[in-house]
């Protein structure tokens, strides 16, 4: 049995649930884990002296649980107790022939938290202009819900910061342009999954 964990991070409203959903329905034995289902409860996450919530920091996540979590995946990819969510789709267009278990694992933080660095086969980053981000994350409701200033004065900044320091740190990431269409991002990143896969073929893993 052979795991393979591609990370889809990416600013906040890239469209990384959009892509993750869409692939998983494409590539076999295809499960997804969302960074957001490990926020912590709005009572533990800081406030600033402005008043706004530091969400968009590492701070606001059970980042162990989420490594823990992973961890637990990788020793035992069927092990329906790990909550994550398997495709159920059975219109794979990509059938395995032997056992290989895809984990896609979703977030805005995922390559600033060391103990991750380790475990992807393959990075990609969804980016989206400042303009295009703001006016994508006006139309949804957070819970709880942005206060007035909240992008320009604690999403974007921290999107901003955390992005130069995951370039200062990290090596061999897909950028993304999640202003192509739908369509467009799934067959670029599914195409580049199905070769990175037939690679570990021809260098004799058995999946
Ligand atoms: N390729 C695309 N082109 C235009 N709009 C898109 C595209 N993909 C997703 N969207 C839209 O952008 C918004 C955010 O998408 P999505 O929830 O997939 O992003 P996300 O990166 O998971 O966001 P977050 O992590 O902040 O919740 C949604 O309204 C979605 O319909
Ligand atoms: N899921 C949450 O608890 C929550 C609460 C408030 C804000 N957010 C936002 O989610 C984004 C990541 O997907 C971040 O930009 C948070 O601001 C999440």
């Amino acid at each position: 049995m052979k795991v393979f964990i591609i990370g889809l991070g990416g600013v906040t409203n890239g469209g990384k649930t959009t892509l993750a959903k869409r692939l998983s329905k494409q590539l076999p034995n295809c499960s997804i884990l969302c960074q957001d289902d490990f926020f912590k409860p709005e009572s533990e996450v800081e406030v600033d002296e402005r008043g706004f919530k530091q969400y968009d920091v590492l701070d606001a996540l059970y980042m162990e649980e989420m490594v823990r979590t992973i961890h637990s995946w990788m020793k035992n990819p069927t092990d329906s107790s790990v909550s994550i969510t398997e495709s159920k789709s059975t219109h794979k267009s990509l059938k395995s022939t032997e056992d290989i278990h895809i984990l896609i694992a979703e977030g805005f933080l995922l390559y600033n938290y060391e103990p991750l660095n380790e475990v992807w086969d393959r990075r990609y980053f969804l980016t989206i202009p400042y303009e295009e981000c703001k006016r994508r994350r006006s139309t949804r409701v957070y819970q709880p819900a942005d206060p007035p200033g909240y992008f320009d004065g604690h999403v974007w900044p921290m999107y901003l910061k955390h992005k130069r320091e995951m370039e200062e740190n990290t090596n061999n990431i897909v950028y993304l342009d999640g202003t192509k269409s739908e369509e467009d991002l799934f067959s670029h990143v599914y195409n580049d999954i199905v070769q990175e896969l037939e690679t570990w073929k021809n260098f004799g893993m058995t999946f």
